[in-house]
């Protein structure tokens, strides 16, 4: 892309880095469309993104038998997950048939079955038997196999008729003496009901239904956005969608289900035509768009001596799992599929709107010029608020996506400027309206209760990561808008996106969810910064045009006074707070009826900043430099120089600790470090909280770092009511390292004390109070307090289904299993 950039023209670029209406993109299109159509560079970059052979994508029978080979040889030497990896392998690369070998696709299913019944994975085993047995019903080995996993799994009725059909097909007399004698050792099944078999396919659309009705209205400078019809109780679900289109992260693509992005067992399904997409299971593989072979099995001469129960045995296993019709599914693979290399290549964006296309073509929807597209997907854009270089990047992905997919998929769409500025707006669509589908993962999904003092760092303390599984576009779920304080939260369940509520919602309010920033994660500039670059508006949501202490504190500095609590700002954050609170005495209502808006707000700012509570007249200025409470002044310039100091030697101490060279002598200049900024910056200001940072950084064998660590900065602020806000990562990091070092009551003290700040930040319901408390139910086990424990996590189970409802356990595989150690710890006790 970058070559082809260097080659264009500077009047071409210059139109297109200045375009910004409709009616300049079509000229910008036509004349940058024009370059590149006659230019060799762009014919062979796009002919290559189109040709299977030259990509990554395509089937390869050669390097599929050197998998299978390698495979076989692990397989030899019992290294049975080698031997899984290899068979793996070779299944995404071997051909399809007609054109691919039958024998050796089935091969390579009862190999790798073989493999996973090794590795003790049965059910998983059992399903490639399933998959050898439809591509070849008459695989005698592949029969055997299924039959003795069957009798593992006590389903001995189906282990006999397999053993019965393997014997049927079977044609050497030492052969059959072993199967015979098999079929004698099966335990008697008279009127046994058959265990259910695990298909392996997953439910991908939630079933949930909301009973809230919502409206679309339009709103005064947010655009048109959503309210509820009536009044929302607190954790109702309002809203469930499946997606229009979605694509899955390349960091995913070897581990997730590329349809529904679920985590890939191990007996994951390729796609038949082509080697990137795996899929969970044959369900997903189908509703991709891959095909399946079927097979029909008549009563041939192999099975003529069969009685009729086995015959029909054999026909239920070896046919094909359901077909999903055109309108049921996306299919958003199929196109893909027939070759093209062009969706491994280029970035995710473009890939989705090569889906929203042919996704709209193939329901007959647009025209072939594309010229209705954005009629068809009615969504918001901000083309004209990009920066010109993404504007050069959008006309190049969008001529070089409209002729992969003229070339790969449909030769009547037409490569013209209509398809092209069509595209161009499209592909603005998605960086304002496409989500990120994500999953939370914790640190241990089995959650272990660890005996005190026997801790090791690979037990650490449960927390929670969220991982990017894949891109995603909701038509309804792009109508709410954005709020720094949501009163709406969003999940995932697969690919389909629920909404709930986090706070009880009057009828007609508007119902916002947070596009990532929100109050107290970061203070207002940086929230407004983000949202400017990424989604490309100013925003206006009462977070960023009200009052708030956290936006106060975050970077600010401590008064002088050292028994005032007040806050001191610099110049810059000054400037920015003043111009919020004349753009809201601007406003209608009076500051009083602002500060009313919520009690907790007028609280923590009369404790940091009270003079901000007198009513002012006319325009107010908030003073940079003087403390905001007592009025003392304060040279935050004087601050500003040892802190950085003291930042740079924290730094140094950072990189000696990260190399392994930390000892006594530094640590005891890290805790100087840290002190200057305890006296320099406000007690919630957030770079305190990066102090914490260098307790990951310890080495995991010294014990006494950790107990000198936790004893100096514990002793130093015993008292805790100095303690909020951001203090709290400071106090979780150092929780996290008492936990590891075996200091079960210091780790629990912090872990305590950062619940108390983060309550103070977000209330005492927010999810992130949530998350610590998992830490705080995983230390309480750990150190034999099984009531604190089974409070905790009654407590935690409360918040959690606040927010994901009945789903919790679902999504935190890990809460079910915390909540069954800790009720057997309390039974166990009482
Ligand atoms: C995903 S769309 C939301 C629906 C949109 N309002 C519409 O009319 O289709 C995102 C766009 O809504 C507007 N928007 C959302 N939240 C906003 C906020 N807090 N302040 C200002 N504009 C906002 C911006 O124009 C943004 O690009």
């Amino acid at each position: 892309m970058e070559t082809l950039k260097s080659v264009i023209p500077e009047h071409i670029v210059q139109t297109v880095k200045s375009s910004s209406s409709v009616d300049d993109l079509i000229s910008s299109s036509s004349s940058l469309l024009g370059f590149l159509v006659g230019l060799a560079q762009f014919q062979q970059a796009v002919s290559e993104l189109g040709d299977p052979d030259l990509g990554c994508c395509g089937k390869s029978l050669e390097a599929s038998l050197d998998f299978k080979r390698r495979g076989n040889l692990s397989f030899r030497s019992r290294s049975f997950d080698d031997a899984l990896r290899f068979y793996s392998k070779a299944l995404r690369l071997a051909p399809p048939p007609p054109r691919g070998d039958k024998s050796l696709l089935a091969s390579l299913f009862l190999n790798r079955a073989n493999a996973l019944h090794n590795l003790g994975l049965v059910e998983e085993s059992l399903r490639d038997c399933h998959r050898a047995l439809r591509i070849d019903p008459y695989y005698a080995k592949a029969w055997y196999r299924r039959g003795k996993l069957n009798t593992l799994r006590g389903n001995y009725k189906d282990a006999f008729r397999d053993i019965t059909v393997s014997l049927s097909l079977e044609s050497s007399p030492a052969g059959k003496k072993q199967l015979q004698s098999q079929l004698l050792a099966i335990p008697h099944f008279l009127n046994q009901h058959n265990a259910p078999s695990s298909s392996g396919a997953v439910d991908y659309l939630p079933n949930l239904q909301s009973q809230v009705k919502l409206r679309c209205v339009s709103t005064k400078d947010k655009g048109r956005g959503m309210v509820s019809e009536c009044d929302v109780q607190q954790a109702s679900v309002i809203h469930v969608e499946q997606p229009f289109c979605v694509v899955i992260s390349k960091s995913c693509r070897e581990t997730h289900c590329h349809f529904c992005l679920n985590e890939l067992p191990a007996d994951a399904v390729p796609c038949p035509s082509c080697s990137l997409p795996v899929y969970c299971s044959e369900s997903c593989q189908v509703q991709s768009g891959g095909m399946l072979s079927t097979n029909e099995v008549h009563k041939t001469q192999f099975f003529q001596s069969l009685p009729d129960d086995i015959v029909e045995h054999i026909k239920s296993v070896t046919s094909t799992v359901k077909n999903y019709s055109e309108t049921e599914c996306v299919q958003e693979h199929q196109h893909e599929c027939q070759g093209a290399n062009w969706p491994a290549v280029l970035p995710s964006d473009t890939v989705l709107a090569g889906r929203v296309i042919i996704k709209l073509i193939n329901q007959g929807e647009i025209a072939i010029d594309l010229s209705n597209l954005q009629e068809k997907l009615d969504l918001s854009h901000s083309y004209s608020k990009m920066s010109p270089e993404s504007k050069l990047e959008l006309h190049l992905l969008s001529i070089v996506l409209i002729w992969c997919l003229n070339k790969s998929f449909c030769p009547d769409l037409s490569v013209c400027e209509t398809s092209v500025t069509q595209t161009i707006l499209l592909l603005s669509q998605i960086k304002v309206n496409s989500m990120a589908i994500v999953r939370m993962k914790s640190s241990g999904d089995a959650f272990k209760c660890i005996p005190a003092g026997n801790v090791s760092e690979k037990e650490p303390i449960q927390s929670l990561e969220q991982i990017r599984v894949g891109q995603a576009l909701y038509k309804t779920g792009s109508l709410f808008n954005h709020s720094c304080k949501p009163n709406i939260h969003l999940y995932f369940l697969s690919r389909g996106l629920v909404m709930r509520t986090t706070e009880f919602i009057p009828m007609g309010c508007p119902l916002e969810l947070s596009y990532g920033p929100e109050v107290g994660k970061w203070d207002c500039k940086d929230r407004i910064r983000f949202l400017e670059e990424e989604y490309f508006f100013h925003c206006r949501c009462c977070g960023c045009s009200q009052m708030n202490i956290s936006d106060l504190v975050i970077n600010g500095y401590c008064c002088v006074n050292t028994s005032c609590t007040g806050v001191v700002l610099d110049s810059s954050v000054a400037a920015w707070e003043s111009e919020k609170l004349n753009h809201f005495l601007a406003a209608p209502k009076s500051l009083d009826n602002h500060f009313l808006v919520s009690e907790k707000v007028c609280t923590g700012v009369s404790e940091v900043a009270s003079s901000l509570l007198t009513k002012p007249s006319g325009s107010l200025h908030l003073e940079a430099d003087k403390c905001l409470k007592c009025g003392s002044r304060c040279e935050v310039q004087y601050s500003h120089v040892e802190v950085n100091k003291a930042w740079n030697n924290l730094r140094r101490v950072d990189e000696l600790m990260n190399s392994g060279r930390a000892n006594i002598s530094v640590l005891s200049d890290c805790l100087r470090s840290i002190a200057v900024l305890r006296t320099s910056l406000h007690m919630y200001n957030k770079d305190i909280a990066d102090v914490s940072q260098l307790t990951l950084f310890m080495p995991k064998d010294s014990k006494h770092c950790y107990s000198i660590l936790h004893m100096l900065i514990f002793r130093k602020n015993r008292h805790y009511t100095r303690f909020t806000f951001l203090f709290v990562q400071a106090e979780d990091k150092v929780a996290q390292a008492c936990y590891l070092a075996g200091e079960m009551k210091g780790a629990r003290e912090h872990c305590e004390a950062s619940i108390k700040i983060l309550k103070r930040l977000y209330g005492d319901e927010h999810v992130v109070i949530g998350n610590e408390m998992v830490k705080l139910a995983s230390i309480q086990l750990a150190s034999g307090d099984s009531c604190g424990a089974w409070e905790t996590t009654k407590r935690l189970s409360q918040i959690f289904s606040k927010y994901y409802g009945s789903h919790a356990e679902t999504l935190f595989a890990y809460l079910s299993c915390l909540k069954l150690e800790a009720a057997q710890a309390v039974n166990f006790c009482s």
